[in-house]
This record gives C-alpha cells, structure tokens and sequence, in this order.
C-alpha cells in the first residue's frame, strides 16, 4: 500500500507525519513496525540496533521506493554510545523495544538480563523525560507472573474463576517466584522499568506509553539454530518447534507442556502499536496489554497443532513420534520457572483505541509456517547433509 499523506486519527484530527527514533528496531518486532510505518504512513524512522539483518530489506534499493529516505539505520549499542541523545532530540517520539528478551537468558545470564532491560534502558528514559519527548516503552506480559489461581489447591473450584487468573493492567499484582528462581530476574527488571516510567510521568510530566506484549508471534521471530543463529542457542518456542519440524525431529515439551499461553500474529499486535503511536491522546499515561485471549493454548496443543500445520504447508507428513517430554533443568537448566497462564484483560486497549485481534491461531500458524518453510527449508536440508557427510 502507499504511503497516504493524508492521515486522520481516532478523533478526526489531521496527523503530522513526524520521526522516531526507534531502538531494537533491527528485531522480531522492530522489522515490522519499520515495515508498518514505511508502507502505510507518512512518518520517518531512525533505526537504531546492533543489527539490520531483518530490515535489510526496507534500507536497501532503489531510490524509487515509496519510503525511500524516510527510513535511516544508526549501528549503535545504547549501553555506551554518545549519539542516542542526538537522536531522541531530533525525534517526536522514541520506540524502546531494545532487550535480552529469550527465556533461555533469563537464568544463565541474569546480569545481562537485569542490565538491558533496566540499566541500559535508564538513559533512554532520562533523555525523553528531560528534552520533553514522548517515549512508547517495550515491557512484556511477564511482569505478571504466576497467576493468583495457580496458589491455589488443584482440586480448588476457584481456578476456573476468572477473577484468579486473567490478566489486567490496573489490578493484577506481580507475583513472581524466589530469587534463586532467576528466571523472573527478566520480569522484575522489565517490572522496575515501568514503575521508574510511570514514576517519571507522575513526578516530571514524561508523555509514556507501556506496551505489554502477549507472545506476538510471526515470520522472523528469533533465528533458527545452525542457520541463523547459533547451533546451540535456545530461541523462544515458535522458532524451537520450528526448528524441530525443519529437522524431523520431535517437539521437546518442557515440564510436559502443561503451561498455557495465548498467541497473537504479529500483524494483528503491530496495528494496535500504529494506533499508540498516531494516537498520543489516548494513549499517554497508559500501560496496555496486547494480545490475543481467544488464541489460548498449552504448549503440548500448540505443539500438535503445529506439527500439523507444517504438515499441511511442506507436504511431508509427520514424523512417527512427533513430541518428547524433557525437564526444564535439563532444557534450560538451574533456575527456570514459568509462568503458569497467560490471558490478557483488553479491556483499556479496546476502550481507548478500540483494538481487537482478529488472527486465529491456525491461520497465524498456517502463514508463519509458510514462511518458515520457504525461508529454511533448503538450507535445513544443506546442513543435515553437510553434517552426515562429514
Ligand atoms: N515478541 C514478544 O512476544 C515479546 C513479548 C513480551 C515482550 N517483548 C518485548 O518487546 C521488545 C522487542 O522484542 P522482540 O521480540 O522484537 O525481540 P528481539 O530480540 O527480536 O529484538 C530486540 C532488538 O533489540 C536490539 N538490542 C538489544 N540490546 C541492544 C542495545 N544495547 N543496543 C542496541 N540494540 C539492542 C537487538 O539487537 C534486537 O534486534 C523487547 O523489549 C521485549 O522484551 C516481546
Ligand atoms: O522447545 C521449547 C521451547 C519452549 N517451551 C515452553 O514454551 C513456553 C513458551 O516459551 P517461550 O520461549 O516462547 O517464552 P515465554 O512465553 O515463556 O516467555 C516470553 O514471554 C514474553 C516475552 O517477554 C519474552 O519473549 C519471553 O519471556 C514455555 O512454557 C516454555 O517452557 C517448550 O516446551 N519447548
């Protein structure tokens, strides 16, 4: 679609087209958000990241492009470099989606973990604040932890209330597990984020947003291990099940795949993002949950599921044993936990911008896995043959 000049928002008022400066921009979420802006609104992009691979695509080409010169890319790691300052400044708004944001971090690398999505976040918080620039701030569902429900005995009829475990921006507690438990060191880091943020707003007038997504799933999440990425890295579940039906090999089910999660197709997620962005009136102030609570699963469901659906898309039928179970320990190793359950409230998304997923999950499913198929297939096939002939 063209970029339109002529852009109204949810009150009719004329929009401005206006930069921002946009850090992690080179990621899963931060591609598609380029490719939003770039192809269907008028606005510039600052592309701040480490990495360009996955918007390569938007920065390379002809002159000719629609969006050509409204997307530049800044290579800068914003632990130390001297220039994100600049950028804010000539911004009208900043998207912070930068973070180590792959479970399998969380436990083996925590202070990492704890410095990107706390540390390395502070002076980007403190420039938006102090020149007066409205920030839309990355944090993640995880802040909600454990449900209340799964404190309660098994057999306890009120777990299927769902006072006990849906998800709601302005009244569910955060409740995470031990210390040693440094999976949650993800969480609180992302939690503390948002009460500086919110804190900020409060005490020095910071136009923010918080953006809590909800497993946004979709082409180009993650990388595929030995292709992409490193052979032995451990990405997030859709690009893990990927990487397993890419191989034919059985779908490893951690602790049984008994925890629940909702998925939303990134599509769906990144146009409730658009309205953030082109909406600051009704979007200031608020922490919004983004997802989808008709797309819930168990991580075993969405394991069969997938494996049919890439049955469906690659022509190949499934493998004799198509999952095996394996323990967290020995998946992740010491000090993983999960969150139980995963449904989010939409109750202030829906009033304020009036968003609604609309992706089932067997269809996000069907086109991601299209994807995958396309993008890997060949090169999967090239390297379990190198590997057996050497
Ligand atoms: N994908 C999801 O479902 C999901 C769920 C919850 C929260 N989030 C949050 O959304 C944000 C984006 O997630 P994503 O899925 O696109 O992850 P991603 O890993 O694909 O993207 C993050 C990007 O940030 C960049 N980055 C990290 N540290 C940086 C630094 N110091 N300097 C410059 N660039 C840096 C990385 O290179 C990467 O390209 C994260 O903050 C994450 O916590 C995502
Ligand atoms: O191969 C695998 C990979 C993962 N899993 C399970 O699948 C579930 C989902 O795992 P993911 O790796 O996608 O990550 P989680 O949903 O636990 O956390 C994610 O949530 C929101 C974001 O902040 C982050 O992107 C990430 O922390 C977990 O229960 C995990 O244990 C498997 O059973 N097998």
């Amino acid at each position: 679609m063209a970029a339109s000049s002529a852009r109204v928002d949810l009150d009719g008022n004329t929009i401005n087209p206006f930069t921002i400066c946009m850090i992690g921009a080179g990621g899963f979420i931060g591609s598609h958000l380029c490719e939003k802006l770039l192809t269907e609104t008028p606005h510039t992009v600052l592309a701040v990241d480490v990495y360009n691979d996955k918007i390569k695509h938007l920065l390379e080409g002809p002159d000719s492009l629609p969006w050509a010169g409204r997307i530049q890319f800044h290579r800068l790691n914003i632990k130390n470099d001297s220039r994100l300052e600049g950028l804010i400044k000539c911004s009208d708004l900043t998207v912070n989606l930068a973070a180590i944001c792959t479970p399998a971090d969380y436990n083996t690398r925590p202070l990492d973990t704890i410095y990107s999505n706390f540390i390395d976040a502070l002076p980007v918080v403190k420039y938006c604040s102090e020149n007066n620039k409205r920030l839309i701030h990355f944090s993640t569902c995880e802040v909600y932890g454990k449900t209340i429900g799964s404190y309660l005995p098994q057999d306890s009829p009120l777990r299927q209330d769902p006072a006990y475990y849906i998800l709601k921006e302005d009244t569910s507690p955060c409740i995470f597990g031990p210390i040693e438990k440094q999976r949650w060191s993800y969480a609180c880091a992302k939690q503390l984020i948002e009460r500086l943020i919110y804190a900020e707003g409060a005490e020095n007038g910071l136009e923010f947003t918080i953006v809590r997504p909800f497993n946004w799933i979709g082409p180009r999440m993650d990388f595929i291990p030995g292709i992409d990425g490193p052979s032995e890295g451990v990405p997030r579940v859709l690009a893990c099940f990927s990487n397993n039906l890419l191989r034919r090999e059985p779908l490893k089910l951690v602790d049984g795949g008994e925890s629940q999660r909702t998925f939303v197709y990134i599509k769906d997620a990144i146009e409730a993002v658009l309205l953030m962005i082109e909406n600051p009136a009704r979007a200031n102030g608020h922490i919004f949950n983004v997802g989808n609570p008709n797309n819930e699963v168990t991580v075993r469901q969405l394991a069969e599921m997938m494996t049919k659906v890439y049955s469906k898309v690659s022509g190949e039928d499934s493998i004799e044993t198509p999952t095996v179970d394996v323990s967290s320990k020995e998946f992740y190793g010491e000090g993983y936990d999960d969150s139980d359950k995963r449904i989010p409230d939409m109750t202030i998304i829906n009033k304020q911008l009036g968003w609604d997923p609309k992706t089932s999950l067997w269809d996000l499913l069907e086109s991601t896995l299209t994807y995958q198929h396309r993008t890997y297939a060949e090169a999967v096939k090239q390297s379990v043959a190198k590997a057996v002939a050497s």
